[in-house]
């Protein structure tokens, strides 16, 4: 059975955010597998009966035009009661897509202005009835090279803008691993003073030791899957099915990351000699420290982080492994 752990601080600072007036939206992000997904279903489902949340789920949706978005965005309502009305008399937790009557469906995701403006409605008449929505979009740059007029992200960012800062509707999460994705976002000026980005790391050290510990494992065990996975909360969990070849499983893990990382470099050695070699550079800076301080995104900074080898936190500035997978595999192969 899966087993929530921790993430007691994330949880308090994030109901500190809903509870006062929605102003600004949050951009959760994070190094991949840091667990802002579950973070984030488990902070709605804590929530009290004053909120509801919308969860939207692009990640598992394949998104080539605009109405695909829209077709994602919304879903069927079928009960005989009003839709507002069924949500707020039924409180049906967390509610997946944001539902619309059947015969209102052609018309709402007809064009983004209708389905933008059918959201607004709806919203509105939520916080009328005393309720506060909560839209958490999850897999957001997933939409950042669909075009209408011109980018539909910018006008995905206008209906947000809308939501908090101009109309206090709803409160606003959007969820992304892809860090340049983030740091696009991060420089952006219509966003200034608009939104808020917020970090959901792995574990640190202490709290995955006593993870493991509530997951079964005793002193070496827990300090052979720190060594090689840190903190990463997929991997303390996979941990669990690997009990009885725990270092076989260890080192498996670690020989396939590296054989993918040199598989990955062999073929931009053979594609873009210039960059290759930055890139190394770049890889040998993680020999004696875990991060670096960056002040911009080079090629090879963004080849590395588009491979999921490096992530990139542009709120402190910095670069570093996605995990500590990753950081064994890096420094064995330019070690
Ligand atoms: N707080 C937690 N307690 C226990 N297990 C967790 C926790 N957070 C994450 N996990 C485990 O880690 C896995 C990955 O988490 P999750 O999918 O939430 O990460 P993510 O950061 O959203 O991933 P992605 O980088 O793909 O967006 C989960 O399926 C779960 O097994």
């Amino acid at each position: 059975m899966f087993m929530f752990y921790d993430r007691e601080k994330e949880l308090a600072l994030l109901r500190t955010f809903v509870e006062s007036e929605p102003n600004t939206i949050f951009f959760i992000y994070g190094p991949i597998n840091s667990g802002k997904t579950t973070l984030l279903m488990e902070f709605s489902r804590r929530l009290s009966e004053d909120f509801v949340p919308f969860y939207i789920n692009l990640r598992w949706h394949a998104i080539s035009s605009p109405s695909d978005f829209l077709n994602i965005l919304f879903s069927i309502h079928r009960g005989k009661k009003d839709v507002v009305k069924a949500i707020v008399e039924d409180l049906p937790g967390i509610i997946h897509g944001i539902p619309v009557p059947k015969a209102l469906l052609r018309e709402v995701i007809g064009n983004h202005e209708n389905a933008f403006s059918y959201i607004i409605e709806t919203l509105k008449k939520i916080r009328k009835s005393g309720k506060i929505p909560i839209l958490i979009l999850d897999e957001l740059q997933k939409v950042e090279d669909l075009k209408i007029n011109g980018p539909l992200l910018y006008e995905l960012f206008n209906l947000l803008v809308g939501l908090t800062k101009e109309l206090h509707l709803a409160h606003v999460f959007t969820i992304t691993s892809d860090s340049l994705f983030i740091e696009k976002v991060y420089s952006e000026a219509m966003l200034h003073g608009r939104a808020e980005f917020f970090l959901v790391d792995d574990f640190d050290e202490d709290t995955a030791r006593e993870f493991l510990e509530e997951l079964g494992f005793k002193g070496e065990e827990i300090e052979l899957v720190i060594r090689h996975f840190g903190g990463k909360p997929s991997y303390l969990t996979l941990a669990s099915l690997h009990k009885d070849n725990l270092e076989e499983w260890c080192r498996g893990e670690l020989d396939t990351r590296e054989n993918w990382i040199k598989f990955k470099l062999n073929d931009l050695k053979r594609e873009n000699g210039i960059i290759y070699r930055e890139v190394i550079r770049i890889l040998k800076s993680f020999m004696d420290s875990e991060f670096i301080k960056i002040e911009d995104v080079s090629p090879g900074i963004r080849w590395l982080v588009k491979q999921n080898i490096l992530f990139l936190d542009p709120k402190k500035g910095i670069l570093r492994p996605q995990g500590r997978l990753e950081l064994l595999a890096i420094r064995r192969i330019v070690g």
